[in-house]
């Protein structure tokens, strides 16, 4: 059974179907990514995966678990976590208090603990802050920990939020966009986080993108989207080559 699976999800927005019958399936550490068009449909179906949106119709199935009007924080519990287009960070803290305020979403002490510093309250603590700067080291990203979140690069707020998205330990990442603004070095510098991802933890990754190059690099299978309807589906090889693809994606 695959980790995520849609089943004919559609959406409408006025008289605009958004999302048509839309199906997906990602398996167990597979990267999906999931290509289209300006309009195609593709942050309304992470809108839909991620409980920001509800369905008009159809199932979505992650674990084996329906996840159909759950909330987001909800979803977020069941293992799926995701980024957005627009970088989403508390600007105003620093880079570790951003890691750890993700790690904490499952906490391991009561209220009653954390208002009273019960020692449980403090052994979780230090627990918690060893293992985000662990966290941090695996990223590169552990000279920064006291840096505001507003003040770093735009790569690395990029960085950031996908670290965080990973602190709340998913069984699947949904990355909407994440080369969006990027320069090449930059670009360069995610693809590296991304195969990091693959190579240090046992997740599945769904990845929206533009930026073709990326996706038919790192992909495993990709769905191709237009008007709302998967259009093609397969390798970046198979779509790559397909007639469909070529035109509505390439403009050709
Ligand atoms: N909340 C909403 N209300 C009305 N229309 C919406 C809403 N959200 C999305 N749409 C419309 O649904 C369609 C799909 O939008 P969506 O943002 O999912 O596309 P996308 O493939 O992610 O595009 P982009 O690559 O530009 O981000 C578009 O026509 C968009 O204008």
């Amino acid at each position: 059974m695959a980790l995520l699976e849609a089943s004919n999800i559609s959406i409408q927005f006025g008289g605009l179907k958004a999302v048509d019958q839309f199906n997906l399936q990602v398996n167990d550490n597979e990267l999906v990514g999931l290509i289209g068009p300006n309009g195609a449909g593709k942050t309304t179906i992470f809108n839909m995966l991620t409980g920001v949106y509800l369905p008009s119709g159809g199932d979505i199935v992650l674990d084996g678990k329906s996840i159909v009007g759950k909330k987001p924080y909800e979803i977020v519990k069941m293992g799926a976590s995701r980024t957005f287009q627009n970088i989403r960070l508390f600007k105003e803290l620093t880079v570790l208090d951003n890691i750890k305020i993700a790690y904490h979403h499952d906490l391991h002490y009561s209220t009653l603990s954390s208002i009273l510093r019960l020692p449980s309250y403090w052994k979780y603590e230090k627990i918690a802050q060893e293992s985000c700067l662990e966290f941090l080291d695996l990223f590169d990203m552990r000279d920064y920990a006291e840096t505001l979140a507003k003040n770093l690069p735009y790569g690395k707020q990029r960085k950031l939020e996908i670290a965080r998205a990973l602190a709340t330990k998913p069984k699947i990442l949904m990355l909407d966009e994440p080369a969006a603004g990027m320069n090449p070095h930059e670009t360069q510098e995610l693809m590296e986080t991304i195969s990091l991802i693959r190579k240090n933890f046992n997740i599945a990754i769904l990845l929206i993108e533009h930026d073709m190059s990326l996706v038919m690099g790192i992909c495993e299978k990709i769905v191709v989207l237009d008007y709302g309807r998967v259009i093609a589906e397969g390798t970046a090889e198979e779509t790559k080559n397909n007639k469909d693809v070529i035109r509505v994606y390439l403009g050709e």
